[in-house]
């Protein structure tokens, strides 16, 4: 099906640049949120659901998004979580044998406002020079002033905690429930293709709501922990970062990714800190210094771990830089049972280099419970 897509759009940003381009699907509508854009190829429906990115409106950087359609299998949560699309060609038709629907029905069906036509390439290249900020897309073209203030009452994401707006409600289970070990989640944003790595690896997971307390997981008596992914400013959360010190304190193996990651610095007393505009793609060189090899991995976050304070801490190895930039990409604690990375080991979508830290965790959590 092909539409006219003669409806004018456009990109605002808070500096007050505007990129114009046209409505998909004919739509009036408008969102907010923090721009960001995603160079990954492939795997948009993966990008749109990852819960990491609420609250972001999403640049895709491919010339033409929507040409695979929609599989109900590559969602990595149950509902589309960015709050905006912004492309250059936005595909009506696809092609493809698996294929569940056009992603058009897909983000119809999750009510995403969607932009093309906008050139995404000077787009990227401004916001890599002037950083990340809050934007507006709209079909409100002839009202620029009113959207000025509209987007002046966006929050900033510096300090902006959003994981209790994604996390669970209540508790549930993922996996087999006879499997070898037991670990209890914490789900600040959780991806699904992380609770599908670590059910095939013989755990069964209850995934607990962000503010669940180290008891009430303790009580299920579990094998392991895990810190999630998600989305917003790590610093906020301080009963996360208490709970993590409990489980440090009582050196249960304990595995922190992205978010989760930073959860674990910030527990041990490294801050963390917001990026010029952040790595979100699926190419990132990684070093991983105990191999002395190279990951290509995949990557989504706005905010990392202060270098400085990470190597000088006596109780922090650095485990993995990354290679364009040398920021922080693993920890790991020299006497405690947790190790955690910047980047997403699951990928979904992305490189598998670095599944074997799944492994490792079920590696940390055998050497205890023999
Ligand atoms: N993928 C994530 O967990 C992102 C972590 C955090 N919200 C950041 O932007 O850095």
């Amino acid at each position: 099906m092909k539409y006219q897509t003669n409806r004018k759009a456009l990109l605002l940003l808070a500096d007050g640049t505007i990129f114009y381009g046209k409505s998909v699907g004919n739509k009036e509508g408008t969102a907010f949120g923090e721009v960001c854009f995603n160079t990954g190829m492939t795997g948009y429906q993966e990008i749109f659901t990852d819960p990491s990115y609420f609250g972001q409106i999403m640049v895709t950087t491919n010339a033409h998004i929507g040409n695979y359609g929609g599989n109900n299998e590559e969602t990595e949560s149950e509902t589309v979580k960015i709050s905006g699309l912004v492309c250059r060609n936005f595909s009506y038709n696809y092609s493809r044998i698996r294929v569940d629907e056009s992603l058009q029905s897909f983000l119809d069906r999750n009510n995403l406002f969607v932009i093309s036509d906008v050139d995404t390439r000077a787009l990227v290249s401004y916001i890599r020079d002037n950083g990340a900020m809050n934007a507006i897309i709209s079909t409100d073209v002839d009202n620029v002033d009113e959207l000025k203030k509209q987007l002046a009452e966006v929050p900033n994401m510096h300090g902006l905690e959003l994981a209790s707006k994604v996390s669970t409600k209540e508790p549930y289970y993922f996996g087999d429930e006879n499997a070898k070990y037991k670990v209890a989640a914490i789900d600040l944003g959780i991806k699904k293709n992380i609770l599908r790595n670590m059910a095939k690896r013989d755990m069964y997971i209850k995934v607990f709501p962000y503010n669940a307390s180290y008891e009430e997981m303790k009580a299920w008596n579990p094998d392991g922990f895990f810190l999630s992914n998600g989305p917003g400013d790590p610093e906020p959360l301080k009963e996360v970062i208490a709970t993590a010190q409990k489980i440090i304190n009582d050196d249960m193996p304990l595995f922190g990714i992205c978010l989760g990651h930073q959860i674990i610095a910030l527990a041990n007393g490294i801050s963390t800190f917001k990026m010029h505009h952040g790595h979100r793609g699926i190419n990132h060189p990684v070093l991983n210094h105990g191999s002395g090899k190279g990951e290509i991995t995949s990557q989504n976050h706005g905010f990392a771990v202060n270098y400085d304070e990470a190597i000088n801490n006596p109780e922090i190895e650095v485990t993995h830089k990354h290679l364009n930039d040398q920021t922080v990409m693993g920890l790991k604690m020299k006497n405690k049972n947790c190790f955690s990375v910047q980047y997403h080991p699951e990928a979904g979508p992305g490189p598998n280099d670095a599944t074997y830290l799944f492994d490792e965790f079920v590696d940390r959590m055998s050497q205890v419970s023999v």
